[in-house]
């Protein structure tokens, strides 16, 4: 059977999509990537999104909304999703814990007063760093490989180099008391795919909402 034809649409950022652009890179799969202006966004894409957000997929023509849903139909189908029911239990605890991790997040891009910002950037910095990563590092000692599911990279992996290294990077603090997530990064980072997607891939992290914070 071809491989279907997926196009993903998006801003030309790395934000919500960059996971699974990241994805398709480590499974070697081609994504056409459909990038646009955050002006463009209300005149010309709003409206050609299913539930009126981005990013969203269309796979042989079919259009799919829903980052976190799209990553794992992906993962399911590429073999990265683990090789058991529990496996799947492990993956879907870091995908939700980065959930609540980019909401968290947001609420700090969001806050209008300057003051109550920075704050809210320290406490996500400082406590919310320490929740999620720690939320990673057990979830990594009860599988106890040095990944999340079984004996090789999954989403859920990937996921986790994503925050570190894209939108979110500076809502991050020091993960040095995690170990076994630091361990697992560099794992990420050495791998061949990840490697020749990261010397490539087109975005700035100067691009990214998270660091508009810091101007
Ligand atoms: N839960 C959705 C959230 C999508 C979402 O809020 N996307 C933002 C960009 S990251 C968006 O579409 N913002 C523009 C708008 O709502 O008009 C997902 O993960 O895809």
């Amino acid at each position: 059977m071809s491989s279907p034809n997926v196009k993903i649409y998006y801003f030309d950022m790395m934000g919500r999509a960059e996971m699974i652009r990241m994805l398709f890179a480590v499974a070697g799969k081609q994504i056409e990537n459909i990038r646009f202006s955050f002006e463009d966004w209300p005149k010309s894409f709003k409206e050609k999104a299913p539930f009126g957000t981005t990013p969203w997929v269309e796979i042989d023509g079919e259009v799919h909304a829903q980052s976190m849903a799209i990553a794992i139909y992906f993962a399911r189908e590429f073999g990265f999703y683990g090789k058991t029911n529990r496996d799947g239990l492990l993956i879907d605890q870091v995908l939700n814990l980065i959930h609540d991790f980019i909401e968290v997040s947001i609420v700090v891009y969001k806050e209008p007063d300057k003051e109550k910002r920075a704050q809210c950037l320290k406490d996500c910095q400082d406590k919310s760093t320490r929740l999620y990563f720690g939320g990673f590092e057990q979830i990594l000692k009860k599988t106890g490989t040095g990944y999340v599911a079984g004996n090789q990279i999954s989403l859920a992996d990937i996921a986790i180099f994503d925050v570190v290294t894209g939108w979110m990077k500076p809502f991050l603090g020091p993960i040095d008391e995690f170990p076994l997530c630091k361990a697992l990064l560099e794992k990420v980072a050495a791998n061949e795919k990840i490697k020749g997607y990261m010397a490539t891939r087109p975005y700035s992290s100067k691009k990214e909402w998270g660091d508009q914070l810091l101007v």
